[in-house]
């Protein structure tokens, strides 16, 4: 037995650290603005909070011999205002009541907003409409001439600014509540509650509430501030607090005449407005960060154009292998999320010849399609990183390849089908134009040229009436439509490398059957090489020539797609053919594989497989298990591989 491929040695990855899920505040505190934003806002609302205690001389004690006095006088740390009072003692009293009326405000909003969110959200129909309207009126008059109107009504004074600023601020929350529980509201788990028997008030709130909580404490935590400027602004214009109470707002007010006299009566509280709301902001944007797990791991954030690949990585020691079209040596690829790394793909080799289909095989989550995506830079960074390897195409590697050569390949020599077309196919764009894009996008032609050639792809792809087709939207064909579409725009240009990743998974078994015979027919007429992904054997045995068999991020098995079904080695590869059900063949045990795949934070040294196999020795868990060629084109990464004729 002589090892094919000397791949790096894994690292035995079993850091607790790294294992352990950090908390939100954890999470938060990572976050340098958002900490700075918390540190902030406590400091000061400690400082409003203990007003009472502190040695402070009444906010609005007036003493007219001391009017104006500047900054670090005696007694008077940030001097008095025109009547004498200490500008101190006003600022903190003063940001006592803004804060408490700003918060206050929010939640009132919060709470009414949330609640009629909800109601119009999950209701739909008539309750949607006739709430909606009434928060579209509210919406309709500018919201300071709004709140103005309401203080006018009520009286000027703090509490009555507390129900304008409140009231104008309901529309935002609902509006954006709506929204989310109109997603909610037609979500499979909604059904299955409402199968349960409960009641549709207990689905609200134990189902819907739930899931938009995260949505309104965001909301919440962006609009503080804002309500806060709201009020000072209120205040500012006389309708919020009366004098003599002291609010950020009315002291800015107060302060507006001497601008040029005595600056620092405005200056002060203009700068404690700005410091509660920026770090307000901060926060708030911290909270929204680790509320959301997509933005916490990056999913959210625009990924870069080609997935990042560290400088120093390891580098594969064979020699290329000659004719390939994709010549994949040691690639690796990890998933870095706060302490977290997820060895998703750990030292793959993969060649593929001219109009060669390669099965790439596997339990779901073993790294399949972050290898298929990693040839052309297109797994999302953040979060990932490519950290060994190298992808052999044209003559050069890949990963060494700058953008430009990346996306000059994408959609022209390499081209992707997918699962799911309707998540891939452009919702708004006619599906012709949308071929005709992927032409245009790499080929100088005319608008003419790439209309016949659409059109000669879709008879190619064998899509019936063709004409009227390429005038449809994605939603108006059959799944099986859509897929051939997929399939006709990742041949615009002919490529020469498809990788088809589950492309007939969420397709009917007549259908896959066409489609299936298609990419076959397709890739023998032009010679074009297919790295096709899939769960099923079934489809491997009618399709590919090859085959490869994945685990944990490693290829545990490969050789010609008869050979290895026949006689499987790994015991893996072994266990997988055994789960599949043979027709005609009822008296057939389906043997599930016990135990889990390894959490791919915690890879044990060894066999990744050595927990759920029955041939494990003690020399499974120690070190690295090389892929070994155990026959001609055939080989297997494990120590005790199954017998040459143990037919599966
Ligand atoms: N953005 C991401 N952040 C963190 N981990 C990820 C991300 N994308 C994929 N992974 C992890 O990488 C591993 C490999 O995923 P991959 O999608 O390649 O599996 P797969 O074999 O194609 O599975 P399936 O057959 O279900 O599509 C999985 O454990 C997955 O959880």
């Amino acid at each position: 037995m002589s090892a094919v491929v000397d791949a790096p040695p894994v690292a035995p990855a079993v850091d607790s650290r790294a294992a352990r899920r950090p908390s939100s505040l954890a999470l938060l505190l990572h976050n340098r603005p958002a900490a700075l934003g918390l540190v902030l806002l406590i400091l000061v609302a400690l400082v409003a909070l203990l007003a009472p205690v502190l040695p402070l001389p009444d906010p609005n004690a007036t003493a007219p011999a001391d009017r104006l006095k500047p900054l670090f006088s005696p007694g008077h740390l940030l001097g008095t205002d025109p009547l004498g009072r200490d500008v101190l003692s006003r600022l903190i009293w003063g940001t006592r009541v803004s804060l408490s009326v700003g918060i206050a405000a929010s939640l009132i909003a919060a709470v009414v907003g949330s609640a009629i969110g909800l109601a119009a959200g999950y209701c739909g129909r008539f309750v949607d409409s006739a709430l909606m309207r009434g928060v579209d009126t509210l919406m309709a008059f500018p919201y300071i001439l709004l709140a103005l109107a309401i203080v006018a009504i009520l009286g000027p004074g703090l509490v009555n600014a507390l129900y304008a600023i409140a009231l104008v601020n309901i529309p935002f929350f609902a509006r954006n509540i709506r929204g989310v529980t109109m997603g909610l509201a037609r979500r499979d788990f909604v059904d299955a509650a409402r199968l349960s028997g409960k009641s549709e008030l207990n689905i609200v709130l134990t189902e819907i509430l739930p899931n938009v909580l995260p949505v309104i404490v965001v909301t919440l935590s962006t609009t503080v501030g804002w309500m806060i400027l709201e009020t000072a602004g209120l205040s500012f214009l006389g309708l919020g607090a009366q004098p003599p109470q002291a609010d950020l707002g009315s002291m800015l007010g107060e302060g507006r005449r001497l601008l040029f006299t005595a600056p620092m009566v405005s200056l002060v509280p203009g700068a404690m407005i700005f410091l509660i709301v920026v770090s307000i902001n901060l926060l708030g944007d911290g909270i929204r960060d680790v509320l959301d797990p997509r933005l916490r791991s990056g999913a959210l954030a625009r990924p870069s154009a080609r997935t990042a690949v560290d400088p120093g990585r390891a580098r594969p020691s064979r020699a290329p292998a000659p004719g390939a079209v994709l010549d994949v040596a040691g690639l690796r690829a990890e998933f870095r999320t706060g302490s977290e790394t997820f060895h998703a793909v750990g030292g793959v080799d993969l060649v593929l010849a001219p109009g060669e289909c390669l099965g790439l095989v596997g339990e779901s989550g073993s790294g399949k399609s972050v290898t298929a995506l990693s040839l052309a830079g297109l797994v999302p960074s953040p979060p990932a990183h490519i950290t060994g390897g190298s992808v052999g195409f044209g003559g050069e590697d890949l990963l060494d390849a700058p953008l430009s050569k990346l996306q000059a390949l994408r959609g022209d020599a390499i081209a992707y089908v997918f699962q799911d077309p309707l998540s891939t196919l452009h919702p708004m764009m006619r599906v012709g134009d949308q071929v005709m894009e992927a032409v245009r996008a790499h080929r100088k032609v005319s608008r003419e040229a790439a209309e016949a050639r659409c059109r000669e792809l879709f008879e190619t792809v064998r899509i019936p009436n063709p004409e009227a087709r390429m005038r449809a939207f994605p939603h108006e064909l059959s799944g099986g439509l859509r897929q051939r579409v997929a399939i006709a725009m990742a041949l615009a240009n002919d490529p020469v490398l498809l990788v088809a990743d589950e492309p007939t998974t969420a397709l009917d078994v007549t259908v896959q059957a066409e489609v299936l015979r298609l990419l076959d027919r397709l890739r023998r007429e032009r010679g074009m090489a297919v790295l096709f992904i899939t769960h099923d054997f079934g489809v491997v045995s009618q399709l590919c020539d090859r085959i490869a068999v994945m685990y944990a991020g490693r290829i545990v098995e490969t050789g010609p797609v008869k050979a290895v079904l026949d006689a499987p080695r790994h015991p893996y590869t072994r266990k997988l053919i055994d789960c599949v059900p043979v027709v005609g063949r009822p008296e057939r045990e389906l043997a599930a594989i016990p135990g889990r795949v390894p959490a791919l934070n915690r890879l044990p040294p060894g066999c990744a497989f050595a927990e759920r196999c029955e041939r494990v020795r003690d020399d499974c868990r120690r070190g690295e298990i090389p892929l070994a060629s155990v026959a001609a084109d055939r080989a297997v990464r494990c120590l005790h591989p199954l017998a040459p004729g143990a037919a599966a």
